[in-house]
């Protein structure tokens, strides 16, 4: 991947050079007043060397501890250059080039192009910046997809899953109840004369009121609990571990929850907001029959007066 990014797009082109007979404080005044870090030693159109800011640092810091520093009798570049080239190619990757920089602990690359001429040089700093450039566009990508990847599990009104999470987490609940031969439950709430609620007090309200009954329910449950839009005014609760007692009960304290919330709903035998609710449980790896089951107590509870929570254990 790395070694997508050709070496001819980091390096510089604009190479300092200079002859292997200079004197040094040729070499170190070019340094010096150039703002460069390093010189290619050329002896015609060969590259002979390379002489950099630190290997003149290291031969004046000798020079001194012999107690033999004298401006006037440095030396020549060619006494101090590296003779041990490490080059690139110019078509080499980012990848190559700093495998090479750290393997031989080097800071200066030579780039070269198939002629065997010099045509630029590239730092370490270049590579490593390059390097951190990638990574944060792959990082921002990796979190973008994780954003994208929870934005398409969550229903945008309730602010709760939606059904393809629901889906996916009941069949993985479903197979880790199987597993455990654990009882797993799962409810299903419906909200009372929704229709004649909208109708009454319109679309907008009526999607207020869906936020508000999802918020209520929400902080209704137990860790491990999860509550999902089944589809339209319906919602799902799925409760792991929980036996078809402990279903009901995770169903009366939504249905209390809605209540509590006193919703004025002129339409409704109650005059207020209310919900119905079919649970079920089991320790049935089929999800899809513990919802039928959920259903179908839903539809009793709907039949029998609104506003309260059937049961039914799942088929064997
Ligand atoms: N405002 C709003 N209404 C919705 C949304 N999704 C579904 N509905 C409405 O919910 C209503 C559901 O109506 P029905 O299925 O007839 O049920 P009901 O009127 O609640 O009657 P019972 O369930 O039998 O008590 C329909 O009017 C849908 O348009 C939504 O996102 N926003």
């Amino acid at each position: 991947m790395l070694n997508h990014i050709p070496i001819a797009q980091l390096m510089s082109r604009n190479v300092a050079r200079i002859a292997p007979e200079e004197p040094l404080v040729l070499a170190y005044r070019r340094v010096r007043e150039e703002g460069i870090s390093c010189l290619m030693v050329m002896r015609g159109a060969e590259l002979a060397g390379i002489i950099t800011e630190r290997d003149l640092v290291n031969h004046i810091d000798y020079l001194i501890d012999q107690d033999n520093l004298n401006l006037a009798h440095l030396g020549r570049v060619c006494d101090v250059m590296s003779r041990h080239l490490v080059a690139v190619m110019d078509t080499d990757g980012l990848q190559t080039a700093l495998d090479k920089c750290m393997e031989k602990a080097i800071r200066h690359l030579p780039v070269l192009n198939a002629a065997g001429d010099l045509v630029g040089v590239v730092t370490q700093t270049d590579l490593v910046r390059a390097y951190s450039h990638i990574l944060a566009q792959q990082l921002s990508l990796a979190s973008d997809n994780e954003r994208l990847k929870a934005l398409s599990l969550l229903d945008p009104l309730m602010g709760i899953g939606n059904r393809r999470a629901m889906e996916r987490d009941l069949k993985h609940t479903a197979a880790g109840s199987d597993r455990r031969h654990l009882p797993y439950g799962v409810a299903l709430l419906d909200i009372d004369w929704f229709k004649r609620y909208n109708d009454h007090y319109g679309h907008q309200l009526g999607d207020e009121a869906l936020k508000a009954v999802a918020t209520a329910i929400g902080r209704t449950l137990r860790a491990g609990d999860r509550l999902y839009r089944y589809g339209g005014e319906e919602l799902m609760l799925l409760l792991p571990e929980t036996d078809l007692e402990g279903a009901v009960s995770a169903a009366e304290r939504a249905r209390n929850a809605v209540l509590a919330l006193s919703i004025e709903h002129d339409k409704s035998p109650l005059g207020v907001l209310s919900l119905s609710a079919g649970a079920a449980a089991g320790a049935d790896r089929d999800w899809q029959a513990l919802v039928s089951a959920a259903d179908e107590a839903l539809y009793d509870a709907k039949h029998n007066g609104r506003n309260c929570v059937h049961a039914m254990a799942a088929h064997d």
